[in-house]
């Protein structure tokens, strides 16, 4: 069994990190109301802006706590917020139905995702990333810090200083490399697997925009905060 010790500034970063992913958890549970009644298509473009309205409102919270953060230039803030918005919700929901359930309801919140008014085209690769992060089944720490890890992607549009941005994710990866070790003893190739997610999360978050557009209703009625994060309207 491989021994794995972290330093006290790693105890302290993960402590840190799960405090806020814990902290800024969505106010209420967008799975739970699916499950409790049927929407129709314009109600559920609604349910998804409200509650990726909230999701932002929660991420710019998570991000305040990431040690180092406050400390890069503002606009470079600004550059990887925007720049990681989609990926974050997108993994957000992909624990959101991967979530222990009581039996039949997994089912019937994958059903209602795909009838929710999302075209065809799109439902396919969501769902193939959704399955493919359940199969993983990540701890919280883990979550968490791919969660973190996506924010401080160092190759965003606009980010002027990247090394300083490389220096924080590079921590980061340090930390869950070794979680993976930890949690995941027989194997070894589960970190790598886990940051192949990244590569698939990018493509998905590429098709945003075009995902939005295509969702069958009449007008696409965005909050204003959306249109600054998602690149529509
Ligand atoms: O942007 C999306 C898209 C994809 C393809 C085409 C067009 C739009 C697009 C499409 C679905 C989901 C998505 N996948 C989910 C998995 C499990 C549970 C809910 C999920 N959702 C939506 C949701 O509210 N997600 C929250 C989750 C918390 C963090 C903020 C976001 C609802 C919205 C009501 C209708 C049904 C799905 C998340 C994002």
């Amino acid at each position: 069994k491989k021994k794995v010790s972290f330093t006290k500034e790693q105890q302290a970063l993960m402590k840190v990190i799960i405090d806020a992913y814990n902290k800024h958890q969505i106010p209420q549970d967008v799975a739970k109301k699916l499950l409790q009644d049927k929407y129709s298509t314009e109600e559920n473009f609604l349910l998804l802006t409200e509650m990726a309205t909230s999701q932002v409102q929660v991420l710019v919270e998570f991000t305040k706590n990431i040690p180092g953060f406050l400390s890069l230039d503002r606009e470079d803030q600004i550059a990887l917020l925007k720049g990681s918005a989609v990926e974050a919700m997108f993994l957000r929901s992909a624990q959101a139905l991967n979530k222990k359930m009581p039996i039949g309801h997994t089912e019937v919140l994958e059903e209602r995702i795909r009838k929710s008014g999302i075209s065809e085209e799109f439902i396919k690769p969501m769902f193939n990333f959704y399955k493919s992060i359940g199969e993983l089944h990540m701890v919280l720490e883990e979550q968490a810090l791919l969660t973190t890890i996506t924010i401080l992607t160092p190759d965003r549009p606009y980010v002027k200083d990247q090394p300083a941005v490389e220096r924080l994710q590079e921590t980061a990866l340090d930390l869950l490399r070794k979680m993976c070790v930890l949690h995941h003893p027989q194997e070894p190739q589960y970190f790598a697997r886990l940051l192949g997610r990244l590569t698939e999360l990018r493509t998905l978050s590429h098709y945003h925009a075009e995902m939005l557009a295509s969702w069958r209703v009449n007008d696409h009625k965005f909050t204003p905060l959306l249109c600054e994060i998602w690149d529509v309207q």
